[in-house]
């Protein structure tokens, strides 16, 4: 039977109160609360250095807070394969040596599922042939579409994007976007970082702001 992403999403936000995390005495996150709802997004954004990246790994389990709490439904640590990340620089997170098809498919994969990744292609845009292609033959743009469509087969209930445009052009970034649309539209609570303000603004019910205070 086909995996069926939207047939298996439960989804469930998270919340994230009064975090606190310093780094070798400095402190970066100063009692900072989030919440992302499902079938909504949240933008984190601020000047450099004032610690996005790190929120997001806090919320993504991957950097333990000094204080404060993340809450993701009911549970205090996130449910196997309810987070799905979508980082800034595609080429540092993926497998240089799989094929783009095989990056898509990976959830699947862990779940034993099975998957249409020429459907998947087809909906992020990305051509069939360029499935059998390495990311070193691909373009940044093309890269995330495929990061995207890994997306939509892992359906996660929390994504957590981190500058998920700001290596494409602006063509490719308002696709990329509309494709984040698509997937917070099927239910996924989405935390958007973003320097850009404007997007942040257009597409955010709601919007962290570190270091202004
Ligand atoms: N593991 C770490 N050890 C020590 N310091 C760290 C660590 N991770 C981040 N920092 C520091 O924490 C601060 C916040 O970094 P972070 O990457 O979260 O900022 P950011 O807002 O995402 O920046 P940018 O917009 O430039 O990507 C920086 O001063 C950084 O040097």
């Amino acid at each position: 039977m086909p995996h069926t992403p939207t047939a298996l999403r439960q989804t469930s936000g998270l919340v994230a109160e009064r975090l606190r995390v310093g780094f070798d005495g400095h402190t970066v996150l100063d009692d900072v609360d989030l919440r992302a709802r499902p079938g909504s997004m949240t933008g984190v954004t601020g000047p450099s250095g004032t610690g996005k990246t790190t929120l997001l790994r806090v919320l993504a389990g991957l950097v333990p807070a000094d204080s404060g709490t993340v809450r993701y439904g009911e549970r205090d640590t996130p449910a196997p394969g309810a987070i799905g990340m979508l980082a800034q620089h595609p080429r540092l997170v993926v497998n240089p040596r799989w094929t783009l098809r095989r990056i898509v498919a990976e959830p699947a994969v862990i779940t034993g599922g099975d998957v249409d990744v020429d459907a998947i292609a087809g909906r992020v845009g990305l051509e069939s042939s360029l499935l059998e292609r390495f990311p070193a033959q691909v373009s940044d743009g093309q890269l995330q579409r495929a990061c995207v469509g890994r997306l939509l087969v892992q359906a996660p209930h929390i994504v957590l994007a981190d500058e998920p445009t700001s290596m494409l052009d602006p063509v490719a970034a308002r696709s990329v976007i509309g494709l984040l649309q698509e997937i917070v539209d099927d239910g996924a609570a989405l935390v958007l970082v973003s320097h850009h303000r404007g997007l942040v603004e257009s597409r955010c019910a709601e919007i962290v702001e570190l270091g202004s205070r």
